[in-house]
């Protein structure tokens, strides 16, 4: 677990605030990792060994191993464990359901004695409300990152709907904001959505937001930090395809920490703009 003071202090000592998205489709892995018992971890293991100096977090999105059910399982469960310490361990499930069930998806990520994986934050959908999020929060060295303001062209289906006090996105926002401080709640911004990163930090201010996009979607990383930008820096920035997909051959990880330094060295220059460091 980082606390929020932890997760300052490697964004300044590592000079980056990158999330690298562990999102690991085993038939777009290099062939030759199939000789290996667990082809997806010993993927996941060559990423990270390659990269741990430029991020201060790895996102594993559920999907990509559940889709492989049991096999899927352990890679993650190992994927995890490998997981640096010194960076945020962050599970992208997009959970969302009833107390009772609830507690039980806390429990998967959160508890290594029942699950075997011990993640540091989970990423949340709000639309059931507070006891949907409260179960969650009853880790009191985790995070949850709430889904605010998705990358998604889908985002406008819903998320830009008037409240009477403004958008459901903010009014995500301001809600949420009540059930737990800056200390324990992130919001997910879209960094295709870098435009309204002033609205959104009128009502999170000091939250730490997770903001995927850059790379494969097309989001700008330097618009991001020009309106998301915090004194704290405050910007958690991921991209996983981009990263992990940034070669098909033998030299995957070696492509991969290329991509990585580039963003890093983006975000160094970023965050000396803003006078983070
Ligand atoms: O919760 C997320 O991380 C998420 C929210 C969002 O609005 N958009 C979004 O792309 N994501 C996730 O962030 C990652 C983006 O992957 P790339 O587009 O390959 O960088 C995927 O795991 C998405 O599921």
């Amino acid at each position: 677990m980082l606390s929020r003071s932890q997760l300052i202090e490697q964004i300044k000592q590592k000079r980056t605030f990158l999330c690298i998205g562990l999102d690991t489709d085993i038939d777009k892995i290099p062939a030759f990792l199939k000789e290996y018992p667990d082809p997806v971890f010993e993927f996941n293991k060559r990423i990270i060994d390659a990269t741990r100096d430029l991020c201060i977090a790895y996102k594993p999105n559920a999907a990509f191993y559940e889709a492989r059910g049991v096999k899927g399982l352990l890679s993650l469960i190992a994927t995890q464990q490998y997981l640096p310490k010194d960076c945020l361990n962050i599970i992208d499930a997009k959970r969302g359901d009833i107390g009772n069930t609830s507690d039980n998806y806390a429990r998967a990520f959160f508890d290594q004695q029942n699950s075997g994986m011990d993640f540091d934050a989970i990423t949340v959908t709000p639309y059931m409300g507070n006891d949907s999020v409260t179960p969650y929060l009853k880790y009191d060295d985790k995070w949850v990152i709430i889904l605010a303001l998705t990358s998604s062209a889908g985002s406008k289906d819903f998320q830009y709907l008037n409240t009477g006090e403004g958008f459901l996105y903010e009014t995500v926002i301001k809600k949420a904001n009540t059930w737990a401080g800056a200390d324990r709640l992130m919001f997910v911004v879209g960094a295709t959505k870098s435009t309204e990163f002033t609205d959104i930090r009128k009502h999170a201010p000091d939250n730490f937001l997770l903001v995927p996009g850059v790379g494969a979607q097309g989001g700008s990383l330097e618009d991001v930090c020009k309106y998301g930008m915090t004194k704290d820096c405050g910007l958690i920035v991921n991209s996983s395809r981009g990263i992990i997909y940034a070669s098909n051959g033998e030299d995957f990880a070696e492509a991969a920490r290329a991509e990585a330094l580039k963003l890093q060295q983006q975000m160094q220059q970023e965050l000396e703009k803003a006078g983070v460091i």
